[in-house]
């Protein structure tokens, strides 16, 4: 049994966390904090003091991308090609390596594909229209594929989109019941092949460059988003299934504390804005490590852009990867301790991955099927589906489709019909409190009048503290 089957069977949807040492720095002093212990141990130390941590995967810098990519990329992409949402995420200080474990190295990133070089993100590409191909030849004209590329960046909490040259107006999140949170007005490049979604990747890393410039910003002040949306149709059987997924690779901004940045104005502010969108990350972990604990706690993800973005990735309808890039040198000690630590609590959370899959059909073969299963409900209402041979095979798997799609819509208007209960129920009560202070206030107001009637001097005092009562409930 390999490592990885052990780990998910004793992880189950857990965030798989990777941690990857890049080769020291030659302008720093020589001494190193880290030593890789095994495959999945590491451990860091200062002075006589020592620590040791472990996770799904740990790399010295002389793994290779593609052993990079087989340990972190492909059971997310292979997920993705049959309808579960995937998610890469690069954390570590600026300098670690998350550009080069996702890209590839920034100085030498050349338009040939593909390349040794190259990093998760075009790794992922050429292995997933591989997977495509692959379905393709096994099911002919049945099976069809539409992918579509968007790049974004969010930089001090604004989102720009890549794939426009020069865009400087920032776009915005949305929210609806289909598509859960997206980005209003991405480009999204429908591409055929690797070598289009490469070209694409490409073009939005060249853009990044030039706003970087023309806008005097660095570019590991932004958090870098490539997501590929893939919608695969199985047209087997006159009704046609249709799974959709989204693959996110996150090239996250330098994670390294304020103090480190030691600048002032514009850079101390994007400092600030990364950290908050960092650690409101940190926060939404911490919560869900609190919630798998058993506590009860409020989830921010609305707190930054980022984290609202990538909700589902995050204790959410996702499988999801971390990889933590750290440096070698004693010199970084503490950030590297921040990021071993930060990763240790990510491979806590729990995500609920699932297949998003929807079932279409012209109105014939929907209503053929309809009959069918109908004909095969009737025949089988003494028996239990799986005792029933009728319905087995492809008919089973219909049935069980068809009672899944029932089920879901079937709660979720149980769920309204209670949403609607507890609201008349509110209306109710506020009309209520309403009537029952008319009520009061008329009473109030007649025997004020009576008093008044009657007028002797202790009385005015009476009315004056029935005049008060009577404002306070009007406010009411
Ligand atoms: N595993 C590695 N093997 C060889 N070189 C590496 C490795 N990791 C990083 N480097 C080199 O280290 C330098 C910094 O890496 P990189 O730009 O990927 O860091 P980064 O974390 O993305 O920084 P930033 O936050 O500034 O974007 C680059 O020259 C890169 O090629």
């Amino acid at each position: 049994m390999t490592k990885d089957v052990q780990a998910g069977k004793k992880l189950g949807d857990s965030i798989r966390v990777f941690v990857r040492v890049r080769p020291p720095a030659n302008n720093l002093d020589s001494s190193v904090c880290l030593k890789v212990l095994s495959d999945a141990e590491i451990s860091i130390h200062q002075k006589s003091c020592s620590k040791e941590f472990t996770y799904d995967h740990v790399v010295d810098q002389y793994a290779s991308q593609e052993n990079v990519f087989g340990a972190v990329g492909k059971r997310i992409v292979e997920g993705c090609v049959e309808g579960y949402n995937g998610t890469i995420f690069a954390y570590g200080q600026t300098g670690s390596g998350k550009t080069h474990t996702m890209l590839g190295p920034s100085e030498d990133f050349t338009n040939k594909f593909p390349d040794e070089k190259h990093g998760v993100i075009p790794r992922s590409l050429e292995y997933l229209f591989q997977l495509i191909d692959q379905k393709k030849e096994m099911h002919g004209e049945k099976m069809e594929f539409l992918c579509k590329c968007s790049f974004f960046e969010i930089y001090q909490e604004n989102i720009y989109d890549l794939l426009i040259t020069g865009a400087i107006s920032a776009l915005h999140l949305r929210e609806s019941v289909s598509r859960g949170v997206f980005v209003d007005g991405v480009v999204e490049k429908i591409v055929t092949s690797a070598e289009e979604a490469f070209m694409v990747l490409k073009t939005g890393w060249n853009n990044r460059h030039v706003a970087t410039t023309a806008m005097n910003r660095e570019s590991s002040r932004s958090h870098a988003v490539f997501t590929i949306s893939i919608e695969a149709k199985d047209k087997t059987g006159g009704v046609t299934k249709v799974r959709t997924s989204l693959l996110n690779m996150v090239d996250l901004a330098g994670s390294e504390r304020q103090r480190d940045t030691g600048t002032s104005g514009l850079r101390l502010k994007e400092a600030g804005t990364i950290n908050k969108s960092l650690s409101v990350l940190g926060n939404v972990i911490m919560s869900l490590v609190d919630i798998e604990n058993g506590r009860e706690r409020h989830v921010p993800y609305r707190d930054s852009k980022l984290t609202f973005l990538l909700r589902d990735s995050v204790g959410g309808n996702a499988r999801t990867c971390l990889i933590a890039n750290v440096h070698p040198n004693s010199y970084f000690y503490g950030e590297t301790l921040t990021t071993l630590q930060f990763a240790q609590r990510a491979k806590m959370i729990k995500n609920k991955a699932r297949v998003n899959e929807d079932m279409h059909g012209d109105v014939v073969a929907l209503q053929t099927e309809i009959k069918k299963l109908k004909q095969l409900l009737d025949k089988s209402v003494s028996t239990t589906p799986l005792q029933n041979p009728v319905l087995n095979g492809k008919y089973q798997d219909l049935f069980f489709d068809a009672m899944l799609l029932w089920k879901r819509d079937q709660s979720m208007v149980d769920e309204l019909k209670l949403q609607l209960d507890a609201k008349e129920a509110l209306v109710q009560r506020g009309n209520k409190a309403l009537q029952s202070s008319r009520m009061i206030i008329k009473f109030r107001d007649s025997m004020i009048k009576q008093l008044k009637g009657t007028s002797p001097m202790d009385v005015d005092e009476r009315v004056d503290l029935l005049n008060s009562e009577i404002s306070t409930l009007r406010e009411q």
